[in-house]
């Protein structure tokens, strides 16, 4: 049966410092993102910006050499890598907590190299989140997802390249199927986005029209990846991030007709704050 997220349950699996000892940003987790290429630095750029502020310990953004600039100039915090430096990027995956992929990446042949060395790389006890063009990569290449931790975050056009799925039968019972099938998390997005992993399935509350502008997705990317990085268990990581990033919109929404994702991203240290304390 559907489980609706509620926020009892959430509050207890943000995470929390105020009791923490001799902590370092080694102990909250490492997070690198891959995406953004030409024209499309600013998707990636908003999902490290929700790293960020959702707590990640260090975030390294691997993407066009021609957006380091604008990276830095936005967020001084995250460290850059060149998109085609594979080297690199497979050195950096080794460290990581968390390996997300797909922000603007594009579909050309370094995108796919890339996304080849990622779902090699990867281990079990990292978790992998692929959202945007490496969806469509996945269903194209019908690549075998190999970790334990694999989180898809598809909206319901990317969730239709990947099960063949007309949005009109995206029904739970299929998606549930689908979710068994590939062996990983799936976030389907939408207005009520719902959360599938191969056993249970989850309803979030409600978001707001007015969390329908372009990059809303990349910056819940970042939400995940970011809080992903600070829990034991990617799915409280998964489920409280994709909570928080509607509660923040429908909060905000309340003054504003749109709302940015990098408002959502700018806001999230306070709600998380807030939140555990509500
Ligand atoms: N500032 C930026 O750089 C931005 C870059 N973006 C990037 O742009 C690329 C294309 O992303 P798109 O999301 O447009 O995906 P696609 O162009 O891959 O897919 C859109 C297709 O899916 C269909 N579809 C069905 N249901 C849908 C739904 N609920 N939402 C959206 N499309 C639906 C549409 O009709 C369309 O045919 C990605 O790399 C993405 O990350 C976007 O995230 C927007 C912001
Ligand atoms: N009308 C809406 N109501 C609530 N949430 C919405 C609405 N429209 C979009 N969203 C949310 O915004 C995000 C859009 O993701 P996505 O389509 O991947 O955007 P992008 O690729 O532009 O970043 C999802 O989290 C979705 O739940
Ligand atoms: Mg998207």
């Amino acid at each position: 049966m559907m489980q609706r997220l509620e926020m009892d349950q959430i509050r207890q699996w943000l995470p929390n410092r105020e009791n923490d000892h001799n902590t370092t940003k080694r102990d909250y987790g490492q997070v690198l993102l891959i995406g953004g290429s030409a024209g499309m630095g600013g998707s990636i750029i908003m999902s490290a910006e929700a790293v960020v502020h959702a707590g990640a310990g260090l975030t390294t953004v691997a993407t066009d050499s021609n957006h380091h600039t604008a990276l830095h100039s936005r967020l001084p915090e995250a460290m850059a890598l060149p998109l085609q430096d594979l080297a690199g990027i497979s050195e950096r995956i080794k460290k990581s907590t968390v390996v997300a992929i797909g922000p603007g990446l594009g579909l050309d042949e370094r995108a796919v190299n890339v996304f080849r060395i990622v779902l090699a790389s990867i281990r079990d006890h990292q978790i992998l989140i692929l959202d945007a063009d490496a969806l469509t990569l996945l269903a194209r290449e019908k690549s075998k997802l190999r970790t334990e931790h694999v989180i898809l975050t598809p909206h319901a056009g990317e969730w239709k390249r990947l099960t063949g799925l007309e949005p009109d039968e995206q029904i739970d019972e299929q998606n549930q199927r689908w979710a068994k099938d590939l062996g990983a998390t799936i976030v389907l997005k939408g207005d009520e986005t719902r959360i599938y992993t191969s056993e249970e399935s989850y309803l979030n509350i409600k978001g707001t029209p007015a969390m329908a502008t372009g990059g809303m997705g990349d910056c819940l990317t970042g939400c995940i990846a970011g809080l992903c990085a600070q829990s034991e268990d990617a799915l409280p990581g998964v489920l409280s991030a994709v909570y928080m990033h509607s509660y923040i919109g429908r909060e905000l929404a309340e003054n504003q007709h749109i709302i940015r994702p990098t408002q959502i991203a700018e806001a999230l240290p306070v709600y998380l704050k807030k939140l555990t304390h509500m």
